[in-house]
Parts: structure tokens; sequence; C-alpha cells
């Protein structure tokens, strides 16, 4: 029996408290939640893939590679035996990029306990099934109950205990799973894991959460190319608020709610990863708008950029579900389809003018200076 199921029976019994933590992903992220999660007095353990990474967090007491200025806590054990990070986890963060989530689930399913809660932290969507990343783990898991963090998180940030709040989301506080909401996977995490520093909220919109973050890292990939194109602010801001309809949008299909897009792991997400130089996004898309070539941004180093891979599936879900996505389309067309930046801008800018709220108001106005657009575009960037 894992601590999810203690007094499950009894409506009237407190609820479980989450006192191990198991995280999955020794990246950046994985060792800033190990951190915090150490911090809130968790027994911790943390998993990298790669014995001889783990040796050296053991060794040089911080993850030199992925988050160097962060001390680690004594607690917190660092493994590379999955099987040995997982047991006796009453939760598990799972933390590798979303290109991995998949692979790393699935080797999970032949160890977990079924009731065992999952949390996703990677942000993405999957390419070809188009699932959020807790419909990927759920097909791999089948049974565990899922949830996911996240929020405007920066991970050195975080671990250093700056002031952090983030989203904690479950679905299990939905009607048919009849739990009070005190006792979903979302609330205990959020009890297991707030600490002076950080304070998460608790939600039960999984899918809001987890759109909020996909398109986030898109969104951002299009401020980065905007300003290191040369556009300026008036730009960057437009990019942000008209992203956050796109996150809107795309949400409501899935089964989110707009009103979570508003929220931390959305707006909040948004205009962090937008605004920063630290986001790898965002940098990404400077560097391109810039003209570095993309086999030369970050120096030709492999960086985990989420937005670059989900630019595809964010619109190739949204062209499923007939929900349009100027901006992300605009990324898509720069990144997979050589489409130029001034092009791109044309593209988003000369478009028929809206109305805002969108889906509030209906207008067919055309757009007076269409042709125009490109030509100028094509001035102010050459
Ligand atoms: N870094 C942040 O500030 C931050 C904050 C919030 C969310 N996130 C999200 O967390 C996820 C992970 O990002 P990160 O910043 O930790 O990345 P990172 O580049 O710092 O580390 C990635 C880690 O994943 C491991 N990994 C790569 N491929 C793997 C595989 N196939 N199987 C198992 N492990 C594998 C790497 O060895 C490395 O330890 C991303 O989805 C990111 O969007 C990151
Ligand atoms: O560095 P980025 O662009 O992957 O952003 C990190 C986090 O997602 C910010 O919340």
């Amino acid at each position: 029996m894992s601590a999810f199921d203690l007094g499950a029976d009894d409506p009237a019994a407190p609820p479980p408290p989450i006192r191990r933590i198991a995280v999955i992903g020794a990246g950046a992220w994985g060792t800033a939640l190990a951190c915090v999660a150490a911090h809130a007095r968790r027994g911790v353990t943390l998993w990298s893939r790669r014995e001889d990474h783990a040796a050296a967090l053991r060794a040089d007491g911080r993850n030199l590679k992925y988050l160097p200025d962060v001390p680690l806590p004594d607690s917190i054990r660092v493994t590379s035996d999955l099987a040995a990070a997982l047991e006796n986890a009453d939760a598990v963060l799972l933390v590798v990029p979303s290109s991995a989530i998949r692979e790393t689930a699935r080797a999970m399913a032949e160890i977990l306990p079924r009731t065992t809660p999952v949390i996703l932290c990677a942000k993405g969507i999957e390419p070809g099934s188009g699932l959020l990343m807790s419909d990927v783990a759920s097909e791999e898991l089948k049974g565990n109950p899922m949830g996911a963090l996240s929020g405007p998180n920066f991970a050195a940030e975080a671990a250093l205990g700056h002031p952090t709040a983030c989203t904690i989301a479950s679905d299990d506080g939905v009607d048919k799973f009849e739990i009070a909401p005190e006792r979903t996977v979302a609330a205990r995490l959020a009890v297991a894991m707030g600490t002076e520093s950080f304070r998460p909220y608790v939600s039960d919109d999984l899918p809001g959460v987890e759109v909020g973050g996909a398109l986030k890292n898109v969104i951002a990939i299009a401020c980065g190319i905007a300003t290191g194109a040369g556009f300026g602010a008036n730009t960057r801001a437009a990019l942000i608020t008209r992203g956050l309809d796109e996150m809107k949008r795309l949400a409501e299909p899935l089964g989110g709610r707009r009103e979570t897009v508003t929220g931390l792991a959305g707006i909040g997400d948004l205009t962090l990863t937008c605004s920063s130089e630290k986001s790898r996004n965002m940098s990404f898309g400077l560097q391109l708008g810039a003209g570095i070539a993309r086999d030369k941004v970050f120096d030709g180093k492999p960086v985990v950029v989420e937005g670059e891979r989900n630019a595809l599936s964010v619109t190739d879900l949204a062209r499923k579900h007939d929900v349009h996505l100027p901006i992300c389309e605009a990324v898509r067309g720069i990144l997979h389809d050589g489409h130029d930046v001034s092009d791109a801008f044309a593209m988003l800018w000369g478009r028929p003018l809206e109305g805002e709220p969108r889906a509030l108001v209906e207008l067919e106005l055309g757009h007076p200076a269409e042709r125009r657009t490109a030509f100028h575009f094509k001035e102010m960037l050459s």
C-alpha cells in the first residue's frame, strides 16, 4: 500500500502526507526541484540516467553541468538506478525533457506501483500523437494518478530561494473520482513542496496548465526572433498578449479553461520566458533573429529548446482542432519551412483586422494596408 492509499476508504481521515519524493531527471529543473523538496524536508531521491553524472553530483555536491551555482542539500540521495530511485516514493516528479517522457515513463511502468502519483514537470506536446505530457505518461503508466507542476520558474532562482510561485494541477478532484479537494494529488504535493520561498497554487485544470507550458516556449521564440531582428518593445508586448489569446484558444478544445491560462502556468510563465535572456527559448530566438545560423546557435552546443520541436506539434494539434494560432504558425514557418523573418511578420501583421477579444467581437474588415506590409518589413529588416 502506498501513502496515496492511506485512509482512502475513510472520507474523514486526514489526507495522507507525501514524505518521500523521487525526482526523475537530473538536469537544471530536476535538480532545482530536488533542492526545493529537500528544503521542504521531504526525503528526496534524484535520478540521473548516467552513472558518471550521478557520481559527479555525489562527488561535487552540486550539478556542475546543469545547475552549477546551487549547492545540493546533503539529504538528497543521487542514483542512476531507476528502481532504487522509485522505491518507496510517495510521489514522482518526472523532469526529463518532453522528448524523453514516453521512454522514461515506459521504463518506470515496470517498476512503479500503480497507485503512486506522477507529476509532469516537462513542457510540451508530443509530435505525431498531439498528446499532452500527462496523457503520454498515462499511456505508458496505466492507472497512476497524474498531475503537472508548471509556472514562471527559472531553475536556479527557485533552488536559491528567490520568492517563486507555481501551479500544481491534477484532475483527480473532478466529479468522477469523488476525492475531496484537499486529498487531491495537486493539494497534497503543494503541501509537501511548499517552503518559505516556494509557493505552489493548486488547480484541477490539468490540460489548461499543460497547454500554457507548451505554448509559451513557442511564443518566447517569436519574441526572441523579433527582438534579435531589431523590433522593439511594442512588438514584444503585442506577441505576448496575442500569444496569450492563442493559449486560450487551444486550451478549450483540449478540455482546459480560459481562466487557467490567465494564471501562473499561462500568462505568468509567458511573461517570464518572453522577457528574459535567461530563457533558452527566448535566447534561441534572439540568436536566430540576429542572423546566427541554426547550427551555430548556443555556439553549436546541444541545449533543450522545447519550443523548437513544439512549434510543429502545437500547430499540428491546433490544425486538427481547426484552431488558428498565427504566431505559433509564424514560428513554425521560420524554424521548419525556411520562411524569412520579414515575411513571417508580414503574414502576422497583414492579416485581416480582428476584434478583441477575438471570440466575442465578429468583424469582417479586411486590411487597409495588407499589400504594403510585406514590403514595409522587408525594408525595415534589410
Ligand atoms: N530549466 C528550467 O528553468 C526549467 C523550468 C521549468 C520547466 N523546465 C522544463 O523541464 C524539462 C527539463 O528541462 P531542464 O531545464 O531540466 O533540461 P536540462 O537540459 O537542464 O537537462 C535535461 C536532463 O534530461 C536528461 N535527459 C535527456 N534526454 C534524456 C532521456 N532520453 N532519458 C532520460 N534523461 C534524459 C539529461 O541527461 C539532463 O539531465 C523541460 O521540459 C523544460 O521545459 C525547465
Ligand atoms: O529556459 P526555458 O526557455 O526553457 O524556460 C524555462 C522555464 O520553462 C521557465 O518557466
